[in-house]
């Protein structure tokens, strides 16, 4: 019998399953007792080195097992939860890491069950650096949620949403938002390749960048538009790139991006309905 079950055994379940480990070490969790199923055979090797116990096949006894985590792709996700819904208790406490998906829709899929709560993490939650949006109805219970929120604070900065419909907002910008990060990343070391860097040179100096970046944002109380300005002299080097990104509205595509996730958001839930 196991304490927390994951449905879904991919990247994010293991970063959440990192975080977990992490609050066991520390004292923050007790020790648990973790089950993992994945129709995948090749996901559940990396498990028993997470301490958990991968199965191919739900079993009866998921019943027993008061907290399951929902992390399949929202395109799996009816088809999961219509092979476990006959498993569930009234007392089954649902996460859903699923981005889109509504409570309503997932309760839809699990025969009515109401004890439904929604988080959007991020892959940063592996290393305890995440950022995780999480919703809770009034169906579920102070005692449970608070149990759901000592769970994932374990795998980083955790903010609650009065409002379900903003999950999709906090989507577009944590969830997706590593993603948009890389892809900076990437075209800096392409920037710097072109301007005759070595290829490991140029990552290395674009990911310390960022890093160093974030870390200064992070740990200083001077807004994040002063420290630009910091690094910006007048009719310097910065100016004439940042002249550069204001040019081609570089503000605005980041934006309309944002926007298109969250759309893509809303639109997961009529689609997979
Ligand atoms: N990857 C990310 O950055 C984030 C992902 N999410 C959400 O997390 C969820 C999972 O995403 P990932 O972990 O990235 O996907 P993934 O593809 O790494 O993991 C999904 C796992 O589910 C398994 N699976 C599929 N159908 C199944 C079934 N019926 N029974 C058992 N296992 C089944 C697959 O074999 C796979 O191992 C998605 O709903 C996504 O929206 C949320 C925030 C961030
Ligand atoms: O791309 C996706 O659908 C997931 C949700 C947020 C990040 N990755």
């Amino acid at each position: 019998m196991s304490d927390i079950a994951f449905l879904g055994g991919g990247n994010m379940a293991s970063a959440i399953m990192n975080g977990i480990n992490r609050g066991i070490k520390s004292g923050d969790l007790p020790q648990l007792i973790v089950d993992v199923f994945d129709k995948n055979k090749d996901k559940l090797e990396i498990w028993a080195s997470l301490g958990a116990s991968g199965l191919l096949n739900v079993q009866e006894n998921l019943s027993n097992t008061k907290l399951w985590i929902l992390a399949v792709k929202p395109q799996n996700m009816r088809e999961l939860c219509e092979s476990i819904a006959k498993y569930i208790r009234e007392d089954t406490l649902i996460l859903s890491v699923a981005a889109g998906l509504s409570t309503e829709v997932i309760s839809s899929w699990l025969s009515g069950h109401k004890k439904i709560v929604r988080c959007m993490p991020n892959t940063p939650t592996s290393l305890g650096m995440g950022a995780t949006g999480i919703f809770a109805p009034k169906s579920v219970s102070e005692q449970e949620y608070s149990m759901i929120k000592s769970i994932l604070r374990t795998t980083g900065l955790t903010i609650e949403l009065q409002d379900e419909s903003l999950m999709d907002s906090v989507g577009a910008l944590s969830g997706s938002g590593p993603a948009y990060i890389f892809y900076f990343i990437e075209a800096l070391v392409e920037g710097g390749v072109e301007l005759g860097l070595d290829r490991n040179t140029s990552e290395e100096l674009a990911i310390k960048t960022v890093v160093g970046a974030g870390l200064l944002a992070s740990n200083s109380d001077t807004p994040v538009s002063k420290l630009r300005e910091n690094v910006t002299s007048k009719g310097g080097t910065t100016r004439a790139a940042l002249d550069v990104f204001e040019k081609h509205n570089f503000k605005e595509i980041v934006k309309e991006a944002m926007k298109a996730a969250r759309n893509r958001s809303e639109q997961l839930s009529k689609e997979n309905n």
